[in-house]
């Protein structure tokens, strides 16, 4: 797995990172999903940078331009729910993607920290021959990543797989090592310390799905 780290550099990344982790900037949820979203649209334009691109000629009113367009299309695909500000981000940029969905969530079946990842919906398209870009802030044990994976219909082979998330962990990432293609590419916007015995991201933010949408049952 080829692993991208996007803020080792200091940029205005590093300000919507800091705003999304901040307990009280955290009561606004609308400043929340917006922040998601910038960060979507700055990963997205990383990203951008390693794909594939072919010559074309664009008219302008006063002659032609020979510039580049991304060769392959682009479908984006997002873990319900909190993958769906994130995504908005990703889509600002990658207008003409198209776009699929799924959902996972930690089932405990007592009331312990033990739970499983239950994969009940999706709506995808093909990803034959296309850059598929899979979606999810929250990189925490990797469980719903990885269920993820070997749910969507992967045998319409994408040309590439990249993985984006916003918070990572040493443990996350060394569960997606294991368990996912060797050609996949992990995007991360920030890698933490580690896994709290909730299986909670240490610093983190918190549970990224109840800052964005509101607490569920
Ligand atoms: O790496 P993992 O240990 O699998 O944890 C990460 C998952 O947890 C969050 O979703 P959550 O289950 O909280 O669902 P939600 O988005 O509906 O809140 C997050 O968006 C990931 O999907
Ligand atoms: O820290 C975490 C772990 C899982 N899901 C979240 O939203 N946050
Ligand atoms: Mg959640």
């Amino acid at each position: 797995m080829h692993i991208h780290y996007i803020s080792e550099q200091n940029s205005i990344l590093n300000h919507f990172l800091a705003q999304i982790r901040d307990v009280n900037i955290q009561k606004d949820s609308m400043r929340f999903r917006k922040n998601i979203e910038r960060i979507g649209e700055i990963m997205a334009y990383e990203l951008s940078k390693t794909l594939d691109y072919k010559k074309i000629d664009v008219q302008t009113p006063l002659g032609i331009k020979h510039t580049t367009t991304i060769a392959e299309p682009v479908v984006l695909c997002s873990i319900l729910r909190a993958g769906l500000a994130l995504h908005q981000g990703f889509m600002n940029f990658f207008d003409n993607a198209e776009n699929g969905f799924v959902s996972a969530y930690r089932h405990h079946y007592n009331n312990d920290d033990k739970f499983e990842i239950l994969v009940e919906y999706q709506a995808a398209p093909s990803f034959e021959g296309k850059n598929l870009i899979l979606i999810d802030p929250m990189l925490a044990t990797g469980q719903s990543l990885v269920a993820v994976l070997h749910k969507l219909h992967l045998e319409q082979k994408p040309k590439e797989i990249h993985i984006a998330v916003v918070i990572a962990t040493p443990e996350g990432i060394q569960y997606l090592e294991e368990n996912v293609p060797e050609n996949c590419h992990l995007w991360v916007a920030a890698l933490d310390d580690k896994l709290n015995e909730h299986n909670y991201i240490v610093p983190g933010l918190g549970d990224a799905g109840d800052l964005a949408y509101g607490i569920k049952l």
